[in-house]
């Protein structure tokens, strides 16, 4: 067969990408406290956005609006184009952490539960109940579960949905290493086959399958961006090894450990010389220098360093409160 030679219309052109889901200046409280102050969130369709923060800082709460099992007090939330989260849940499918396992029931019957519930279940947990190495557990009461053979279950019984868009709150939660790289490589062949999908996470670990991130501090998302872009706009990062170097010289005063060294975010007012000037140069042991990003600086960052609207919620820790040994956090990647 003869064909005709490619022209430039025949090339793909990239697709201009497509709001999935909108939340709009959504508050959410409870009592006295509020959690949700306004945040704006848009998860374009196709994308695996990562939607991160500490824990407590709400990212639960958002998810269960956007889910539409809890109505924000006040903003607006769409998907597929002016569908509330009610109305789009036959094409959403939803993972909230410990509240869709009935403990009375095996892991077989919680599976057989949601799969005569949802218009678009499939058959496809036997397989993701392989994959995620719970298949031997399937017959046991869930009540006998670890928190990470739940988790395993919760993310099973939302993937075996043929969803559009799918909503994961922490799948990724109590798993061991080893675990979290399957995940990982469901959650990129489901965005390989052109599913939507948004992962709250608090491990640094999650960030990397991300194509974007959002953070969310003080009930607001913070930035928004890839990956490798909110880490190329990140303030320098300064390593110290071997002393203590003072605070003064980092943004925000902050110091995080990470196993024998010391890293934090170089303050403008200080230079290098700064940090070298004052920790024992003498020693030999001790080195200052800068260091690329990582996704725990990007974490660290954007959860205690960045700058944050003055009228945010109480939720954010007071650093004036805090004395210096509680200034140096220890986060492990
Ligand atoms: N039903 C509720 N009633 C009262 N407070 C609640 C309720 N649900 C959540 N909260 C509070 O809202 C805040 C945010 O909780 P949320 O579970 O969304 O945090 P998170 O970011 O998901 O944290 P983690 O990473 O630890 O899971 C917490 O202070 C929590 O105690």
């Amino acid at each position: 067969m003869i064909t005709d030679p490619p022209t430039d219309d025949d090339e793909v052109q990239p697709q201009p990408s497509r709001p999935l889901l909108e939340a709009r200046n959504v508050e959410k409280g409870f009592g006295d406290g509020r959690i949700l102050t306004g945040l704006d969130l848009t998860v374009e369709e196709g994308e695996l956005l990562t939607l991160m923060g500490p824990n407590g800082v709400g990212k639960s709460v958002l998810l269960s609006c956007l889910a539409g099992s809890t109505d924000p007090d006040s903003g607006s939330i769409e998907l597929f184009d002016g569908q509330s989260p009610t109305e789009a849940r036959s094409a959403t499918s939803v993972m909230l952490q410990g509240q869709s396992i009935d403990p009375d029931l095996t892991g077989r019957e919680n599976l057989q539960f949601y799969g005569d519930i949802h218009p678009r279940a499939t058959g496809d947990w036997r397989s993701i109940a392989d994959q995620l190495e719970l298949t031997d557990d399937l017959d046991r009461p869930a009540r006998e579960y670890s928190g990470g053979m739940e988790r395993k279950l919760e993310l099973t019984i939302a993937l075996a949905v043929d969803a559009d868009c799918y909503l994961l709150d922490e799948p990724t939660a109590e798993l061991d290493l080893s675990m979290i790289q399957v995940v990982h490589d469901l959650l990129l062949e489901y965005r390989g086959d052109g599913k939507t999908i948004l992962v709250t996470s608090h491990a640094p670990l999650d960030a990397g399958i991300a194509d974007r991130i959002a953070f969310v501090r003080g009930g607001r998302t913070v930035a928004t961006g890839e990956p490798s872009a909110l880490l190329e706009a990140l303030p320098p990062v300064v390593r110290v090894r071997g002393d203590m170097p003072p605070e003064s010289a980092f943004l925000g005063g902050r110091l995080f450990q990470r196993g024998d060294e010391i890293r934090g975010f170089l303050s403008p007012s200080a230079g290098l010389e700064t940090i070298e000037n004052a920790v024992e140069r003498e020693r030999e042991h001790v080195t200052v220098d800068r260091d690329p990003p990582s996704y725990t600086d990007l974490f660290n960052y954007y959860t205690y360093v960045s700058p944050i609207d003055a009228d945010g919620p109480s939720t954010v820790a007071d650093e004036s409160d805090r004395s210096d040994g509680e200034r140096t956090e220890r986060l492990e990647q």
